[in-house]
Protein backbone atom coordinates (compact mmCIF):
# COMPACT_ATOMS: atom_id res chain seq x y z
CA UNK A 1 0.00 0.00 0.00
CA UNK A 2 1.22 3.34 -0.98
CA UNK A 3 1.53 5.90 2.36
CA UNK A 4 2.11 9.71 1.00
CA UNK A 5 5.44 10.85 3.00
CA UNK A 6 4.79 13.35 5.65
CA UNK A 7 6.52 16.27 3.46
CA UNK A 8 3.90 15.14 0.34
CA UNK A 9 0.80 15.64 2.41
CA UNK A 10 2.30 18.95 4.15
CA UNK A 11 3.01 20.46 0.60
CA UNK A 12 -0.71 19.31 -1.32
CA UNK A 13 -1.66 21.19 2.58
CA UNK A 14 0.03 24.06 1.73
CA UNK A 15 -1.13 24.21 -1.61
CA UNK A 16 -4.95 23.91 -0.80
CA UNK A 17 -4.26 26.20 1.83
CA UNK A 18 -2.58 29.14 -0.82
CA UNK A 19 -5.66 28.09 -2.59
CA UNK A 20 -8.51 28.49 -0.95
CA UNK A 21 -6.63 32.01 0.54
CA UNK A 22 -6.00 33.35 -2.91
CA UNK A 23 -9.75 32.45 -3.81
CA UNK A 24 -10.95 34.15 -0.37
CA UNK A 25 -9.17 37.61 -1.36
CA UNK A 26 -10.20 37.49 -4.74
CA UNK A 27 -13.51 37.51 -3.54
CA UNK A 28 -13.49 39.51 -0.63
CA UNK A 29 -10.71 42.05 -0.64
CA UNK A 30 -13.05 45.02 -2.48
CA UNK A 31 -15.98 44.24 0.50
CA UNK A 32 -15.63 46.65 3.21
CA UNK A 33 -15.14 49.87 0.97
CA UNK A 34 -18.62 50.73 1.17
CA UNK A 35 -18.24 50.42 5.20
CA UNK A 36 -15.02 52.35 4.88
CA UNK A 37 -16.75 55.41 3.49
CA UNK A 38 -19.86 55.06 5.97
CA UNK A 39 -22.56 54.17 2.76
CA UNK A 40 -25.27 52.42 4.18
CA UNK A 41 -26.53 49.01 2.74
CA UNK A 42 -27.25 45.44 3.94
CA UNK A 43 -23.74 42.87 5.61
CA UNK A 44 -22.77 40.79 3.10
CA UNK A 45 -22.40 36.95 2.78
CA UNK A 46 -18.45 36.10 2.68
CA UNK A 47 -17.19 35.11 -0.54
CA UNK A 48 -21.06 34.88 -2.38
CA UNK A 49 -21.70 38.46 -1.37
CA UNK A 50 -25.34 39.48 -1.96
CA UNK A 51 -25.75 36.95 -4.53
CA UNK A 52 -28.52 34.92 -2.18
CA UNK A 53 -31.29 37.35 -1.95
CA UNK A 54 -30.72 38.50 -5.58
CA UNK A 55 -31.29 34.85 -6.98
CA UNK A 56 -34.07 34.31 -3.90
CA UNK A 57 -36.20 37.74 -4.55
CA UNK A 58 -34.76 38.88 -7.55
CA UNK A 59 -33.03 42.34 -7.83
CA UNK A 60 -36.18 44.48 -8.32
CA UNK A 61 -38.07 43.42 -5.10
CA UNK A 62 -34.41 43.45 -3.18
CA UNK A 63 -33.97 47.52 -4.55
CA UNK A 64 -37.20 48.27 -2.98
CA UNK A 65 -36.46 46.85 0.32
CA UNK A 66 -32.74 47.86 0.74
CA UNK A 67 -34.05 51.27 -0.38
CA UNK A 68 -37.19 51.55 2.40
CA UNK A 69 -34.36 50.10 5.23
CA UNK A 70 -31.02 52.34 3.82
CA UNK A 71 -32.70 55.65 2.20
CA UNK A 72 -32.08 57.17 -1.42
CA UNK A 73 -28.33 56.07 -1.71
CA UNK A 74 -27.04 52.60 0.14
CA UNK A 75 -24.66 49.97 -1.53
CA UNK A 76 -24.36 46.26 -1.69
CA UNK A 77 -22.19 43.60 -3.06
CA UNK A 78 -22.37 41.18 -6.11
CA UNK A 79 -24.29 42.75 -8.91
CA UNK A 80 -21.04 43.68 -10.37
CA UNK A 81 -17.98 40.99 -10.35
CA UNK A 82 -15.55 42.39 -7.55
CA UNK A 83 -16.91 45.91 -7.05
CA UNK A 84 -19.40 47.70 -4.85
CA UNK A 85 -22.33 48.93 -6.35
CA UNK A 86 -23.70 52.39 -4.96
CA UNK A 87 -27.95 52.98 -5.95
CA UNK A 88 -29.23 56.30 -5.87
CA UNK A 89 -32.42 57.68 -6.50
CA UNK A 90 -31.03 61.61 -5.47
CA UNK A 91 -31.39 63.83 -8.32
CA UNK A 92 -28.67 65.90 -7.14
CA UNK A 93 -26.01 62.78 -6.73
CA UNK A 94 -27.06 61.48 -10.18
CA UNK A 95 -26.15 64.74 -11.61
CA UNK A 96 -22.42 64.97 -10.80
CA UNK A 97 -22.24 61.34 -11.88
CA UNK A 98 -23.93 61.48 -15.31
CA UNK A 99 -23.14 65.65 -16.22
CA UNK A 100 -21.00 67.49 -14.11
CA UNK A 101 -18.26 65.35 -13.36
CA UNK A 102 -19.15 62.44 -16.49
CA UNK A 103 -15.34 62.49 -17.02
CA UNK A 104 -15.16 60.21 -13.23
CA UNK A 105 -17.50 58.06 -14.67
CA UNK A 106 -17.19 57.82 -18.60
CA UNK A 107 -17.49 53.78 -18.30
CA UNK A 108 -20.54 51.87 -17.49
CA UNK A 109 -19.63 49.03 -15.48
CA UNK A 110 -20.27 45.19 -17.45
CA UNK A 111 -20.10 41.38 -16.73
CA UNK A 112 -18.07 39.66 -19.11
CA UNK A 113 -20.96 37.30 -21.02
CA UNK A 114 -19.53 37.41 -25.18
CA UNK A 115 -16.92 37.15 -27.36
CA UNK A 116 -19.36 38.54 -29.81
CA UNK A 117 -17.89 41.59 -31.64
CA UNK A 118 -20.92 43.64 -30.16
CA UNK A 119 -18.75 44.28 -27.24
CA UNK A 120 -16.42 46.60 -29.46
CA UNK A 121 -19.28 48.54 -29.85
CA UNK A 122 -20.46 51.98 -28.28
CA UNK A 123 -22.56 50.63 -25.35
CA UNK A 124 -19.59 48.42 -24.13
CA UNK A 125 -16.68 50.72 -25.11
CA UNK A 126 -15.11 52.59 -22.29
CA UNK A 127 -12.56 55.70 -22.18
CA UNK A 128 -11.16 56.82 -25.13
CA UNK A 129 -12.03 53.95 -27.10
CA UNK A 130 -15.62 54.98 -26.25
CA UNK A 131 -14.80 58.89 -27.04
CA UNK A 132 -13.62 57.56 -30.55
CA UNK A 133 -17.12 55.85 -31.06
CA UNK A 134 -19.07 58.21 -29.83
CA UNK A 135 -17.51 61.50 -31.65
CA UNK A 136 -18.17 58.85 -35.36
CA UNK A 137 -21.57 57.98 -33.82
CA UNK A 138 -23.25 61.42 -33.10
CA UNK A 139 -23.53 62.76 -36.73
CA UNK A 140 -25.30 60.23 -37.72
CA UNK A 141 -28.39 61.57 -35.82
CA UNK A 142 -28.12 65.31 -36.85
CA UNK A 143 -30.91 67.27 -38.52
CA UNK A 144 -30.01 66.66 -42.35
CA UNK A 145 -29.22 63.20 -41.20
CA UNK A 146 -32.24 62.58 -39.97
CA UNK A 147 -34.44 64.03 -42.66
CA UNK A 148 -32.59 61.40 -45.03
CA UNK A 149 -33.79 58.67 -42.85
CA UNK A 150 -37.38 60.17 -42.56
CA UNK A 151 -37.98 58.49 -46.57
CA UNK A 152 -36.74 54.95 -45.17
CA UNK A 153 -38.57 54.95 -41.74
CA UNK A 154 -41.96 56.07 -44.28
CA UNK A 155 -41.80 53.26 -46.03
CA UNK A 156 -41.14 50.50 -43.30
CA UNK A 157 -44.11 52.25 -41.15
CA UNK A 158 -46.52 52.35 -44.68
CA UNK A 159 -45.38 48.37 -44.83
CA UNK A 160 -46.29 47.90 -40.65
CA UNK A 161 -49.81 49.62 -41.14
CA UNK A 162 -50.21 47.05 -44.29
CA UNK A 163 -49.30 44.21 -41.98
CA UNK A 164 -51.42 45.36 -39.47
CA UNK A 165 -54.36 45.84 -41.78
CA UNK A 166 -53.79 41.88 -42.94
CA UNK A 167 -54.21 40.60 -39.42
CA UNK A 168 -56.86 42.49 -39.00
CA UNK A 169 -58.74 40.81 -42.22
CA UNK A 170 -57.68 37.98 -41.24
CA UNK A 171 -59.66 38.28 -38.15
CA UNK A 172 -56.19 37.69 -35.84
CA UNK A 173 -55.49 39.96 -33.00
CA UNK A 174 -52.17 42.14 -33.29
CA UNK A 175 -49.37 40.91 -31.58
CA UNK A 176 -47.40 43.91 -30.08
CA UNK A 177 -44.14 42.89 -28.90
CA UNK A 178 -43.55 41.16 -32.62
CA UNK A 179 -44.95 43.47 -34.88
CA UNK A 180 -43.19 46.26 -33.45
CA UNK A 181 -39.96 44.11 -33.53
CA UNK A 182 -40.64 43.94 -37.36
CA UNK A 183 -41.20 47.44 -37.92
CA UNK A 184 -37.92 48.15 -35.67
CA UNK A 185 -35.69 45.71 -37.20
CA UNK A 186 -36.70 46.78 -40.91
CA UNK A 187 -36.10 50.69 -40.03
CA UNK A 188 -32.51 49.76 -38.72
CA UNK A 189 -31.84 47.60 -41.63
CA UNK A 190 -32.74 50.49 -44.18
CA UNK A 191 -31.40 53.74 -42.33
CA UNK A 192 -27.64 51.81 -41.36
CA UNK A 193 -26.91 49.30 -44.46
CA UNK A 194 -29.61 50.41 -47.05
CA UNK A 195 -31.21 46.67 -46.66
CA UNK A 196 -34.41 45.55 -47.31
CA UNK A 197 -34.91 43.26 -44.66
CA UNK A 198 -37.96 41.94 -45.42
CA UNK A 199 -38.99 42.09 -41.97
CA UNK A 200 -42.05 43.01 -42.69
CA UNK A 201 -43.48 41.48 -46.11
CA UNK A 202 -42.09 38.10 -44.92
CA UNK A 203 -43.80 36.28 -42.46
CA UNK A 204 -40.47 34.39 -41.07
CA UNK A 205 -37.54 36.46 -42.52
CA UNK A 206 -33.98 35.41 -41.65
CA UNK A 207 -33.42 38.98 -40.62
CA UNK A 208 -36.25 38.86 -37.83
CA UNK A 209 -35.50 35.08 -36.89
CA UNK A 210 -32.15 36.13 -36.22
CA UNK A 211 -32.88 39.56 -34.25
CA UNK A 212 -35.25 37.87 -32.08
CA UNK A 213 -33.22 35.36 -31.26
CA UNK A 214 -29.91 37.76 -30.63
CA UNK A 215 -29.61 36.96 -26.63
CA UNK A 216 -29.10 33.72 -24.85
CA UNK A 217 -31.94 33.23 -22.01
CA UNK A 218 -31.37 30.75 -19.90
CA UNK A 219 -33.21 27.86 -20.63
CA UNK A 220 -33.15 26.06 -17.20
CA UNK A 221 -32.60 27.60 -13.36
CA UNK A 222 -30.03 25.80 -13.08
CA UNK A 223 -28.24 27.22 -16.23
CA UNK A 224 -28.96 30.50 -14.96
CA UNK A 225 -27.60 29.84 -11.35
CA UNK A 226 -24.31 28.50 -13.45
CA UNK A 227 -24.39 31.40 -15.75
CA UNK A 228 -24.31 34.10 -12.86
CA UNK A 229 -21.93 32.41 -10.78
CA UNK A 230 -19.61 31.87 -13.77
CA UNK A 231 -20.17 35.96 -14.13
CA UNK A 232 -18.99 36.86 -10.83
CA UNK A 233 -15.86 34.98 -11.62
CA UNK A 234 -14.22 36.92 -14.80
CA UNK A 235 -11.23 34.35 -15.37
CA UNK A 236 -13.52 31.21 -15.42
CA UNK A 237 -15.92 32.73 -17.16
CA UNK A 238 -12.80 34.04 -19.74
CA UNK A 239 -12.24 29.82 -19.77
CA UNK A 240 -15.78 28.71 -20.46
CA UNK A 241 -16.43 31.92 -23.48
CA UNK A 242 -13.36 30.48 -25.25
CA UNK A 243 -13.78 26.29 -24.46
CA UNK A 244 -17.84 26.46 -24.94
CA UNK A 245 -18.48 29.55 -27.02
CA UNK A 246 -21.96 27.73 -28.30
CA UNK A 247 -22.91 26.62 -25.04
CA UNK A 248 -22.08 29.90 -23.08
CA UNK A 249 -21.59 32.99 -25.18
CA UNK A 250 -24.70 35.01 -24.35
CA UNK A 251 -24.97 36.27 -27.67
CA UNK A 252 -26.10 33.20 -29.49
CA UNK A 253 -23.19 32.01 -31.92
CA UNK A 254 -25.31 31.39 -34.48
CA UNK A 255 -27.24 34.65 -34.53
CA UNK A 256 -23.77 36.29 -34.16
CA UNK A 257 -22.31 34.90 -37.68
CA UNK A 258 -25.41 36.04 -39.23
CA UNK A 259 -25.21 39.75 -38.68
CA UNK A 260 -21.42 39.26 -38.64
CA UNK A 261 -22.18 37.92 -41.97
CA UNK A 262 -24.64 40.56 -43.11
CA UNK A 263 -22.52 43.66 -41.83
CA UNK A 264 -19.40 41.99 -43.40
CA UNK A 265 -21.11 41.55 -46.74
CA UNK A 266 -22.55 45.32 -46.70
CA UNK A 267 -18.67 46.18 -46.36
CA UNK A 268 -17.69 44.06 -49.32
CA UNK A 269 -20.58 45.67 -51.34
CA UNK A 270 -19.59 49.15 -50.48
CA UNK A 271 -16.08 48.80 -50.72
CA UNK A 272 -16.54 47.21 -54.26
CA UNK A 273 -18.81 50.36 -55.17
CA UNK A 274 -16.16 53.01 -54.05
CA UNK A 275 -13.53 51.16 -55.86
CA UNK A 276 -15.54 51.68 -59.45
CA UNK A 277 -13.71 54.38 -61.37
CA UNK A 278 -17.15 56.51 -61.51
CA UNK A 279 -18.12 55.91 -58.02
CA UNK A 280 -19.63 59.07 -56.86
CA UNK A 281 -20.38 59.84 -53.29
CA UNK A 282 -24.31 60.11 -53.07
CA UNK A 283 -25.50 62.49 -50.45
CA UNK A 284 -27.80 60.07 -49.17
CA UNK A 285 -25.28 57.66 -47.02
CA UNK A 286 -26.40 55.33 -44.57
CA UNK A 287 -24.63 54.60 -40.89
CA UNK A 288 -22.25 51.88 -42.29
CA UNK A 289 -21.04 54.52 -44.84
CA UNK A 290 -20.69 56.85 -42.20
CA UNK A 291 -18.69 54.55 -40.00
CA UNK A 292 -16.45 53.05 -42.89
CA UNK A 293 -15.61 56.87 -43.84
CA UNK A 294 -14.05 57.19 -40.46
CA UNK A 295 -12.09 53.63 -40.63
CA UNK A 296 -8.21 53.77 -40.14
CA UNK A 297 -5.58 52.54 -42.31
CA UNK A 298 -3.99 50.95 -39.30
CA UNK A 299 -6.03 48.18 -37.87
CA UNK A 300 -4.69 47.83 -34.53
CA UNK A 301 -5.65 51.83 -33.52
CA UNK A 302 -2.98 52.37 -31.47
CA UNK A 303 -1.71 55.34 -31.91
CA UNK A 304 -4.92 56.78 -32.27
CA UNK A 305 -6.26 59.50 -29.75
CA UNK A 306 -9.26 60.04 -28.18
CA UNK A 307 -10.17 63.31 -30.26
CA UNK A 308 -9.58 61.83 -33.34
CA UNK A 309 -12.88 60.95 -35.52
CA UNK A 310 -11.41 57.46 -36.50
CA UNK A 311 -12.34 53.61 -35.71
CA UNK A 312 -10.65 50.60 -36.40
CA UNK A 313 -12.14 47.82 -39.12
CA UNK A 314 -13.20 45.77 -35.82
CA UNK A 315 -14.64 48.70 -34.31
CA UNK A 316 -16.93 49.21 -37.78
CA UNK A 317 -18.39 46.10 -37.04
CA UNK A 318 -19.46 46.05 -33.80
CA UNK A 319 -20.98 49.34 -33.95
CA UNK A 320 -23.09 48.12 -36.77
CA UNK A 321 -23.76 45.38 -34.93
CA UNK A 322 -24.67 47.29 -31.48
CA UNK A 323 -27.01 49.46 -34.00
CA UNK A 324 -28.78 46.51 -34.88
CA UNK A 325 -29.28 45.02 -31.68
CA UNK A 326 -29.89 48.70 -29.63
CA UNK A 327 -32.28 49.92 -32.00
CA UNK A 328 -34.49 46.50 -31.99
CA UNK A 329 -35.18 45.95 -28.60
CA UNK A 330 -35.93 49.33 -26.74
CA UNK A 331 -37.99 50.79 -29.62
CA UNK A 332 -39.87 47.65 -30.45
CA UNK A 333 -41.08 47.91 -26.41
CA UNK A 334 -41.90 51.63 -26.36
CA UNK A 335 -44.05 51.43 -29.56
CA UNK A 336 -45.58 48.01 -27.54
CA UNK A 337 -46.04 50.10 -24.54
CA UNK A 338 -47.36 53.54 -26.38
CA UNK A 339 -50.09 51.48 -28.35
CA UNK A 340 -50.80 49.63 -24.96
CA UNK A 341 -51.43 52.39 -23.23
CA UNK A 342 -53.80 54.06 -26.05
CA UNK A 343 -55.91 51.17 -25.85
CA UNK A 344 -56.48 51.27 -22.08
CA UNK A 345 -56.75 54.87 -22.78
CA UNK A 346 -59.17 55.69 -24.92
CA UNK A 347 -60.19 59.48 -23.69
CA UNK A 348 -56.18 59.89 -24.48
CA UNK A 349 -56.29 57.72 -27.39
CA UNK A 350 -58.48 60.48 -29.30
CA UNK A 351 -56.99 63.43 -28.59
CA UNK A 352 -54.04 61.86 -30.14
CA UNK A 353 -55.84 60.87 -33.24
CA UNK A 354 -57.56 65.13 -33.21
CA UNK A 355 -53.55 66.02 -33.60
CA UNK A 356 -52.86 63.57 -35.59
CA UNK A 357 -55.05 64.45 -38.23
CA UNK A 358 -54.76 67.95 -37.82
CA UNK A 359 -50.66 68.05 -38.67
CA UNK A 360 -51.50 65.48 -41.13
CA UNK A 361 -54.21 67.26 -43.57
CA UNK A 362 -54.80 63.78 -45.29
CA UNK A 363 -51.29 63.38 -46.32
CA UNK A 364 -50.29 59.74 -46.26
CA UNK A 365 -47.16 60.03 -44.17
CA UNK A 366 -45.56 63.15 -42.16
CA UNK A 367 -42.78 65.56 -43.53
CA UNK A 368 -40.59 66.45 -41.19
CA UNK A 369 -41.32 69.32 -40.58
CA UNK A 370 -44.79 67.98 -39.50
CA UNK A 371 -43.01 66.07 -36.90
CA UNK A 372 -41.95 68.98 -34.31
CA UNK A 373 -45.86 70.00 -34.60
CA UNK A 374 -46.90 66.88 -32.59
CA UNK A 375 -46.51 68.43 -29.61
CA UNK A 376 -49.39 65.77 -27.67
CA UNK A 377 -47.69 62.98 -29.48
CA UNK A 378 -44.51 63.73 -27.51
CA UNK A 379 -45.96 64.07 -24.67
CA UNK A 380 -47.66 60.44 -24.51
CA UNK A 381 -44.41 58.92 -25.82
CA UNK A 382 -42.61 60.47 -22.94
CA UNK A 383 -45.44 59.52 -20.68
CA UNK A 384 -45.22 55.92 -22.06
CA UNK A 385 -41.80 56.21 -21.46
CA UNK A 386 -41.71 57.39 -17.79
CA UNK A 387 -44.23 54.18 -17.03
CA UNK A 388 -42.66 51.72 -18.57
CA UNK A 389 -38.86 52.72 -19.67
CA UNK A 390 -37.60 49.62 -21.87
CA UNK A 391 -34.20 49.94 -20.58
CA UNK A 392 -34.99 49.71 -16.57
CA UNK A 393 -31.58 50.46 -15.28
CA UNK A 394 -28.11 52.01 -16.39
CA UNK A 395 -24.39 51.90 -14.70
CA UNK A 396 -21.52 54.36 -14.40
CA UNK A 397 -18.11 53.31 -13.08
CA UNK A 398 -16.27 55.57 -10.84
CA UNK A 399 -12.84 55.83 -12.04
CA UNK A 400 -10.99 58.12 -8.84
CA UNK A 401 -12.77 58.29 -5.33
CA UNK A 402 -14.23 61.21 -5.13
CA UNK A 403 -16.38 63.37 -2.56
CA UNK A 404 -19.64 64.93 -4.36
CA UNK A 405 -21.43 67.27 -1.18
CA UNK A 406 -19.91 65.50 1.50
CA UNK A 407 -20.88 61.99 -0.02
CA UNK A 408 -18.04 60.06 -1.03
CA UNK A 409 -17.95 57.78 -4.28
CA UNK A 410 -14.83 54.88 -3.69
CA UNK A 411 -12.79 54.13 -7.16
CA UNK A 412 -14.02 51.35 -8.45
CA UNK A 413 -17.62 51.51 -7.37
CA UNK A 414 -20.25 51.40 -9.49
CA UNK A 415 -23.57 53.68 -9.73
CA UNK A 416 -26.68 51.33 -10.64
CA UNK A 417 -29.40 54.15 -11.73
CA UNK A 418 -32.92 52.24 -11.41
CA UNK A 419 -33.95 54.01 -13.68
CA UNK A 420 -37.69 52.12 -13.53
CA UNK A 421 -38.01 53.36 -9.78
CA UNK A 422 -36.83 56.30 -10.11
CA UNK A 423 -39.10 57.63 -12.59
CA UNK A 424 -41.74 56.35 -10.04
CA UNK A 425 -40.68 58.41 -7.65
CA UNK A 426 -43.48 60.38 -5.97
CA UNK A 427 -41.14 63.21 -5.26
CA UNK A 428 -40.05 63.32 -9.25
CA UNK A 429 -43.78 62.34 -10.01
CA UNK A 430 -46.31 62.97 -8.48
CA UNK A 431 -49.29 60.03 -8.84
CA UNK A 432 -46.57 58.02 -10.37
CA UNK A 433 -48.71 54.63 -11.27
CA UNK A 434 -51.55 57.13 -13.35
CA UNK A 435 -50.81 57.65 -17.07
CA UNK A 436 -50.73 61.59 -17.53
CA UNK A 437 -49.28 63.29 -20.42
CA UNK A 438 -50.35 66.30 -19.32
CA UNK A 439 -46.97 66.21 -16.96
CA UNK A 440 -44.85 66.50 -20.03
CA UNK A 441 -47.50 69.68 -21.18
CA UNK A 442 -45.53 72.70 -22.50
CA UNK A 443 -47.11 74.17 -19.03
CA UNK A 444 -46.24 71.32 -16.73
CA UNK A 445 -43.13 70.08 -17.82
CA UNK A 446 -40.36 72.66 -15.99
CA UNK A 447 -41.89 71.02 -13.41
CA UNK A 448 -39.70 68.21 -13.68
CA UNK A 449 -36.55 68.15 -13.05
CA UNK A 450 -34.57 66.95 -16.25
CA UNK A 451 -31.99 64.24 -14.68
CA UNK A 452 -35.24 62.50 -13.19
CA UNK A 453 -36.82 61.55 -16.82
CA UNK A 454 -34.15 59.00 -17.43
CA UNK A 455 -35.67 56.56 -20.23
CA UNK A 456 -32.72 57.57 -22.50
CA UNK A 457 -29.97 57.68 -19.64
CA UNK A 458 -28.42 61.13 -19.41
CA UNK A 459 -25.77 63.50 -20.25
CA UNK A 460 -23.14 62.61 -22.46
CA UNK A 461 -23.15 59.11 -22.23
CA UNK A 462 -27.12 59.39 -23.13
CA UNK A 463 -29.16 57.01 -25.72
CA UNK A 464 -26.91 58.50 -29.03
CA UNK A 465 -29.77 57.61 -31.13
CA UNK A 466 -32.67 59.40 -29.02
CA UNK A 467 -33.73 60.97 -31.87
CA UNK A 468 -34.16 58.79 -34.55
CA UNK A 469 -36.07 56.92 -31.96
CA UNK A 470 -38.23 59.40 -31.00
CA UNK A 471 -38.86 59.53 -35.56
CA UNK A 472 -39.40 56.19 -35.72
CA UNK A 473 -42.42 56.21 -32.96
CA UNK A 474 -43.62 59.68 -34.25
CA UNK A 475 -44.10 58.54 -37.54
CA UNK A 476 -45.64 54.87 -37.57
CA UNK A 477 -48.32 56.52 -34.83
CA UNK A 478 -49.01 59.01 -37.68
CA UNK A 479 -49.96 56.28 -40.07
CA UNK A 480 -51.47 53.91 -37.85
CA UNK A 481 -53.86 56.79 -35.80
CA UNK A 482 -54.83 58.16 -38.85
CA UNK A 483 -56.28 54.75 -40.17
CA UNK A 484 -57.28 52.55 -36.93
CA UNK A 485 -57.64 52.67 -33.13
CA UNK A 486 -56.06 50.31 -31.00
CA UNK A 487 -58.67 48.78 -28.82
CA UNK A 488 -59.01 45.81 -25.59
CA UNK A 489 -61.80 43.56 -26.13
CA UNK A 490 -62.76 40.24 -24.53
CA UNK A 491 -60.62 38.24 -26.92
CA UNK A 492 -57.31 40.65 -25.89
CA UNK A 493 -54.59 39.77 -24.17
CA UNK A 494 -55.07 41.61 -21.42
CA UNK A 495 -58.81 41.60 -21.46
CA UNK A 496 -61.03 44.54 -21.43
CA UNK A 497 -60.24 46.16 -18.14
CA UNK A 498 -57.64 44.48 -17.59
CA UNK A 499 -53.99 45.74 -17.10
CA UNK A 500 -50.40 44.09 -17.80
CA UNK A 501 -47.90 43.67 -15.31
CA UNK A 502 -44.13 44.99 -16.45
CA UNK A 503 -40.94 43.12 -15.44
CA UNK A 504 -37.32 43.21 -15.56
CA UNK A 505 -36.02 40.83 -17.17
CA UNK A 506 -32.69 40.30 -18.67
CA UNK A 507 -31.85 44.08 -18.54
CA UNK A 508 -35.41 45.07 -20.35
CA UNK A 509 -38.07 46.04 -18.60
CA UNK A 510 -40.95 43.45 -20.94
CA UNK A 511 -44.29 43.00 -20.29
CA UNK A 512 -44.81 39.92 -18.21
CA UNK A 513 -47.54 38.37 -20.91
CA UNK A 514 -47.68 38.82 -24.49
CA UNK A 515 -49.62 42.00 -25.19
CA UNK A 516 -52.71 41.24 -28.03
CA UNK A 517 -54.48 44.24 -29.35
CA UNK A 518 -57.73 44.43 -31.26
CA UNK A 519 -58.21 47.58 -33.48
CA UNK A 520 -61.09 49.35 -35.24
CA UNK A 521 -60.96 51.08 -38.77
CA UNK A 522 -61.51 54.99 -38.59
CA UNK A 523 -64.11 55.67 -40.82
CA UNK A 524 -62.47 58.26 -43.53
C1 LIG B 1 -37.25 54.27 -27.44
C2 LIG B 1 -36.11 53.80 -27.87
C3 LIG B 1 -34.82 53.79 -27.10
C4 LIG B 1 -34.60 53.86 -25.75
C5 LIG B 1 -35.64 53.98 -24.64
C6 LIG B 1 -33.17 53.80 -25.55
C7 LIG B 1 -32.54 53.85 -24.31
C8 LIG B 1 -31.17 53.88 -24.13
C9 LIG B 1 -30.51 54.01 -22.85
C10 LIG B 1 -31.21 54.11 -21.50
C11 LIG B 1 -29.18 54.02 -23.07
C12 LIG B 1 -28.11 54.17 -22.01
C13 LIG B 1 -27.90 55.65 -21.75
C14 LIG B 1 -27.04 55.99 -20.56
O1 LIG B 1 -26.25 55.17 -20.10
O2 LIG B 1 -27.14 57.15 -20.07
C15 LIG B 1 -28.98 53.89 -24.50
C16 LIG B 1 -27.74 53.85 -25.11
C17 LIG B 1 -27.58 53.57 -26.45
N1 LIG B 1 -28.56 53.46 -27.41
FE1 LIG B 1 -30.54 53.70 -27.13
N2 LIG B 1 -32.56 53.69 -26.78
C18 LIG B 1 -33.52 53.68 -27.75
C19 LIG B 1 -33.34 53.58 -29.11
C20 LIG B 1 -32.12 53.38 -29.73
C21 LIG B 1 -31.93 53.22 -31.15
C22 LIG B 1 -33.02 53.29 -32.20
C23 LIG B 1 -30.58 53.01 -31.34
C24 LIG B 1 -29.80 52.80 -32.63
C25 LIG B 1 -30.18 53.17 -33.83
C26 LIG B 1 -29.94 53.09 -30.04
C27 LIG B 1 -28.58 52.94 -29.83
C28 LIG B 1 -27.96 53.15 -28.61
C29 LIG B 1 -26.52 53.07 -28.43
C30 LIG B 1 -25.50 52.74 -29.51
C31 LIG B 1 -26.28 53.35 -27.08
C32 LIG B 1 -24.93 53.44 -26.38
C33 LIG B 1 -24.53 54.93 -26.25
C34 LIG B 1 -23.17 55.15 -25.61
O3 LIG B 1 -22.73 54.32 -24.82
O4 LIG B 1 -22.55 56.18 -25.92
N3 LIG B 1 -30.90 53.31 -29.10
N4 LIG B 1 -30.20 53.81 -25.12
Amino acid sequence: MYVPLLGEVSLWLLVLVGLLTAFYLYTTSFVGVLKAYGIPGPKPWPVINHMPEMRKHGLSKMLDEWRSLYGDTYGFYGLFPRCATIVTHDARLLEHVMVKDFSNFVDRAGRRTTLSVVSKGLFSLSGDYWRRSRHVMSPMFTVGRLKQMLYHVNTSAALLLELFKKHKAEGKLIPLKVTAGRYTSDVIARVGFSIDSKALTEENSEFSKNINNFIRIPATRLQSYVRSIAEFFPPIMDIGLKLFTEQVDAILPETNRYFLNLIKDSIDRKLHERSRPDYKKSSHVDMLDMLLDAEVDDQTGKHLKAEDRKITRNEVIGNSAILILAAYETTSTALTSILYLLARHPDIQDKLIEEVDQVMQGQTEPRYEDLSKLVYMTQVIYESLRMFPPSPDVSRKALETKTYDGFTIPKGAVIFIPIYKIVKDPRYFPDPYKFDPERFSPERKLEIDPITFLPFGFGRRQCVAKRLALIELKVVLCLLLSNMKFVQTERTEPKKGEETEYLRIDGFFVPKKAIELDVVFREK
